[in-house]
């Protein structure tokens, strides 16, 4: 992605060589800041703090941060260490797993003075596979936008609503829900976006609209109490969402408040689809209600906003009365039954069991073996 005409991804190899920079998106939209990452732990620190996020994101800097620590020391028990403390930092997210079982896998089978270079490696091949996934998972979106722009008068926009954010700054470039919409822009397709803000951290204010600013894709930011509003006045043509974790048999989890905009637009016929790389799937489960794990963040992520002040600088706001206190269920799980279908980087399917099956044979019959 272009940011004051430079192309960025989100995270890559400092001038040493050796240590991972990424974009602190806590001080996003206000400053543009990089981080260089020198150890697991401070990888690990990273993604609990949410200096990075988004699913594909978590994923490939948890990997880099098991190529720091096999720089560091490259024994099997500093493997399983660095294993164990990364895949601990974020619970709903199943990209963290998948990069990690991936690493595992390949750095296991071989000796300890091979790990270290090995693990730069996968961890690279992890973020170029992630900007190919969001590519393909863009050019299978743009039809959607394409098709209903086809039915609009002439000079209208097509009106997308998304919630968090499933941008560029959610994987390592494009983005999964954003991707359609910028192929659709560059396309000369008239597209505009509801940016639901996404509380309590406002992914959506703060990054998702900074991203589209950036990408000069035209877009409002709305409550996220507006959605149902401006869906019943006609006013959204469609949604997409991106997606943390999706089951097997097409349940959705996402950031909290996913599952209401996906019942205002089941109600109000509104096509609803979520842009789903296949590393997002856990072929091990099937039922989202019960079986995906809920991160729980803290209660000051409630009770406190960040923002610009007056002054320019970047603080927390406290805006719930003293005393009282606050739950903080970071996602949500959508049953696939609200979900019109999955974009992925194969193909648009059916959010059931079969049409994942379907699309991805070779990952879904190697879950059931
Ligand atoms: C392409 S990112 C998909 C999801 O990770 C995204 O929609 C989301 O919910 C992110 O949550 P976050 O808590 O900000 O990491």
């Amino acid at each position: 992605m272009k940011i004051n005409g430079q192309h960025y991804r989100t995270i890559w190899l400092a001038q040493d060589g050796w240590r991972v920079v990424v974009i602190d998106q806590t001080r996003l939209p206000f400053r543009f800041e990089t981080v260089a990452l020198g150890s697991a732990e401070q990888a690990a620190d990273a993604i609990r703090s949410m200096v990075v996020r988004g699913a594909p994101l978590i994923g490939a800097t948890a990997a880099y941060g098991v190529a720091l620590a096999m720089r560091a020391d490259a024994s099997g028990a500093a493997l399983e260490a660095a294993l164990a403390l990364l895949g601990g930092t974020r619970p709903t997210a199943v990209n963290l797993r998948w990069a990690l079982e991936r690493m595992r896998r390949v750095l296991a089978a071989l000796p300890a003075e091979r790990r270290s270079e090995a693990a730069y490696a996968e961890a690279a091949a992890i973020c170029d596979e992630d900007v190919a996934l969001c590519r393909a998972i863009g050019e299978h979106g743009l039809p959607l936008i394409r098709e209903i722009a086809t039915r609009k008068p002439a000079g209208q926009p097509v009106n997308i609503l998304t919630h968090c954010n499933a941008g560029w700054i959610a994987t390592v470039d494009w983005g999964t829900a954003l991707a359609p919409i910028y192929l659709a822009h560059d396309a000369g397709i008239p597209v505009h976006v509801w940016v639901d803000e996404t509380r309590p951290r406002n992914q959506g204010a703060a990054l998702t609209a900074y991203e589209l600013g950036a990408h000069g894709v035209p877009h409002t930011v709305i409550t996220d109490n507006a959605g149902g509003h401006l869906m019943q006045r006609g006013a959204v043509d469609m949604v997409i969402v991106g997606t943390d974790r999706t089951t097997a048999n097409g349940d959705v989890a996402n950031k909290i408040g996913t599952y209401l905009k996906a019942l205002a637009a089941h109600d109000n016929g509104v096509p609803f689809y979520v842009a789903l790389p296949s590393p997002t799937i856990d072929w091990s489960i099937r039922d989202g209600l019960a079986e995906i794990p809920i991160e729980e963040r803290a209660a000051r992520e409630v009770t406190h906003l960040s923002g610009l002040a007056e002054d320019g600088e970047v603080r927390p706001f406290r805006v719930v009365a003293p005393g009282s206190g606050a739950a903080n269920p970071a996602f949500d799980v959508t049953p696939a039954r609200l979900v019109t279908g999955p974009v992925t980087e194969r193909g648009v399917c059916a959010a059931s069991a079969a049409g994942l099956a379907h699309l991805f044979p070779d990952l879904a019959n190697r879950a059931t073996a």
